[in-house]
């Protein structure tokens, strides 16, 4: 008996962008972004915000695995997309009590714990491990639901827009788990404060045009190479202190791990950091280095001064406060070899190989930030029951990342028996649905316009209802969404 997560269930809003039309829109070369960012994105409908995502994915955790909701002692709230700052997963209790009500259900308990996790796309992993902690302390015998959901959105024109999603995933966790055991006291975490990477300061809110959704539109700030420098760096950092923990030889564990999962803001993402994770580990192993050098040399560059770049202590100047010297790859050199390597055979056995369970349906996701690391999971789970391939007994890495920076790489088991809560997973049906917007509609909704709407009614979901609008003397609301469950039936 060892804890873990025992459940996934998704929800993903109806929109739907897809990327070979945003590139014919746009002038942009689809072969490019097919290979490096992925299929389609999602964006959000009218009358919806993160928190009724989140609420949705609960709502059918609970039905999909009959979770008695009296038993649930810490229900939490992972996302970087929150447009509270004081309340947080307790809204998204309120929500689905309603529907429990609704369905004549017991209520989600009165004792039950509420907390947000906020690191960008890793408040989901830090949820996880909160109530895995909690389980094995003052929860025991209880469950947990930590719920990762969130809207990126970024500006027209500039290099993250093709890099959007929404949607939500939650998770059911408890001591016994069904799914995925999560060897917590094996994990390795890195944190390290960077200014100036991906970052949401309020200021951004400043002198915003109020829209027609009521919303507010949240474009992070980035710098788009420096972003991916840093996940390298973190997501190295955090596999280095797991690895330190392991006994025997770093190299190895690359061969010896059946599969990898890695936060995902697109597809090519996650390969990229796991490459430079070998290569890293290449250069900290004096046995590796013979390797190292052949490569740097069959891709036309300085062994040594690779050596230096992959041996640097921090291979930033600063916390990133002088950025200007650091908004280009961190690592060229390194980029130049693991471009050599993906012409190597080995290329499919390290990375392909274990980078390739459910890789290929998360095309369709887009970045779902938090809920981007549960998704592919959950895709992972429901491929392997799918092609009837054997799990058991196979130990996986799920490396988590939040920008501004911090890191979990976390080692998980396949449990015996996976196969019968994976049938629960309903990914392929969140997926079910969706309608392509034109360009017209797509910078409508980008721009929190009113289009005529497209998607089919609510059902059995919640919407925002309205949003208040009193500012006193008696009673203050402004601004607070009023949420409503529709029930299964046409609103
Ligand atoms: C936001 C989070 O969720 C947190 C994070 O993880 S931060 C890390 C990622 N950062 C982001 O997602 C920020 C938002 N996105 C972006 O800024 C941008 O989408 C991006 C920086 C990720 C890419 O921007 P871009 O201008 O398209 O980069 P560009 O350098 O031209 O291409 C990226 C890759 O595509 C490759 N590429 C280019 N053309 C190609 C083609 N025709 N076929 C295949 N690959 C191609 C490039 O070689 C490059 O790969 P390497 O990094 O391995 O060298």
């Amino acid at each position: 008996m060892a804890p873990g997560i025992s459940g996934f269930s998704l929800y993903l809003p109806p929109y739907r962008v897809q990327l070979e039309a945003w590139c014919a829109w746009n002038d942009q070369p689809w072969e490019k972004f097919r290979s490096v960012v992925g299929r389609s994105f999602r964006m959000r409908a009218p009358a919806q915000s993160v928190y009724t995502f989140a609420a949705n994915a609960v709502w059918r955790l609970i039905r999909d695995y009959d979770i008695d909701p009296s038993q649930v002692g810490l229900l939490a709230l992972g996302t970087e997309s929150s447009t509270d700052n004081s309340a947080g997963a307790v809204i998204v209790k309120g929500m689905v009590n309603e529907a429990l009500a609704a369905a004549g259900l017991p209520q989600l308990a009165r004792d039950c714990e509420v907390p947000e996790f906020k690191q960008a796309c890793l408040g989901g992993v830090y949820g996880v491990k909160a109530a895995l902690r909690y389980l094995a302390t003052d929860g025991r015998g209880r469950q947990a639901i930590v719920v990762c959901a969130d809207i990126a959105e970024y500006a027209r024109g500039g290099s993250g827009e093709p890099t959007q999603g929404a949607g939500a995933v939650a998770m059911l966790l408890e001591s016994d788990a069904r799914l995925l055991e999560v060897d917590l006291a094996a994990a390795g975490s890195d944190s390290d404060y960077r200014v100036a990477d991906f970052r949401k300061p309020f200021a951004r809110f400043r002198n915003q045009p109020a829209r027609d959704d009521g919303q507010v539109q949240d474009l992070p700030m980035f710098n788009g190479h420096y972003s991916t420098s840093c996940y390298i760096d973190a997501t190295h950092h955090a596999m280095t202190a797991m690895l330190e923990k392991r006994p025997g030889r770093s190299l190895d564990y690359f061969h010896d791990i059946d599969a990898v999962f890695m936060h995902r803001p697109y597809h090519q993402m996650p390969t990229t950091g796991w490459v430079m994770a070998y290569l890293f580990a290449l250069a900290h192993d004096d046995g590796g280095h013979d390797q190292l050098r052949a490569l740097a040399a069959d891709a036309g560059v300085d062994a040594d001064l690779l050596l230096d770049e992959l041996l640097a202590p921090s291979p930033f100047h600063g916390n990133g406060a002088d950025l200007a010297e650091n908004t280009g790859d961190v690592f060229p050199l390194a980029r130049k070899v693991r471009n050599q390597l993906r012409k190597t055979p080995l290329w499919d056995t390290l990375v392909e190989d274990k980078l390739k369970l459910g890789s290929e349906a998360m095309r369709d996701l887009g970045n779902l930030y938090t809920a981007a690391l549960p998704a592919w999971l959950a895709a992972g789970l429901q491929q392997a029951l799918t092609d009837r391939i054997e799990l058991t007994d196979q130990n996986w890495l799920a490396l988590g990342y939040g920008s501004g920076d911090a890191a979990e790489a976390l080692p998980l088991r396949v449990v015996a028996g996976w196969q019968e809560a994976a049938r629960r997973i309903n990914f392929e049906s969140a997926l079910v649905g969706a309608i392509d917007l034109n360009e017209a509609q797509y910078i409508d909704v980008h721009e929190g316009r009113r289009i005529e709407n497209i998607a089919p009614p609510a059902r059995d979901e919640f919407v925002i209802d309205h949003v208040g609008t009193s500012n006193g003397p008696d009673f203050f609301d402004e601004g607070v969404e009023y949420y409503r469950y529709v029930v299964g039936s046409a609103e």
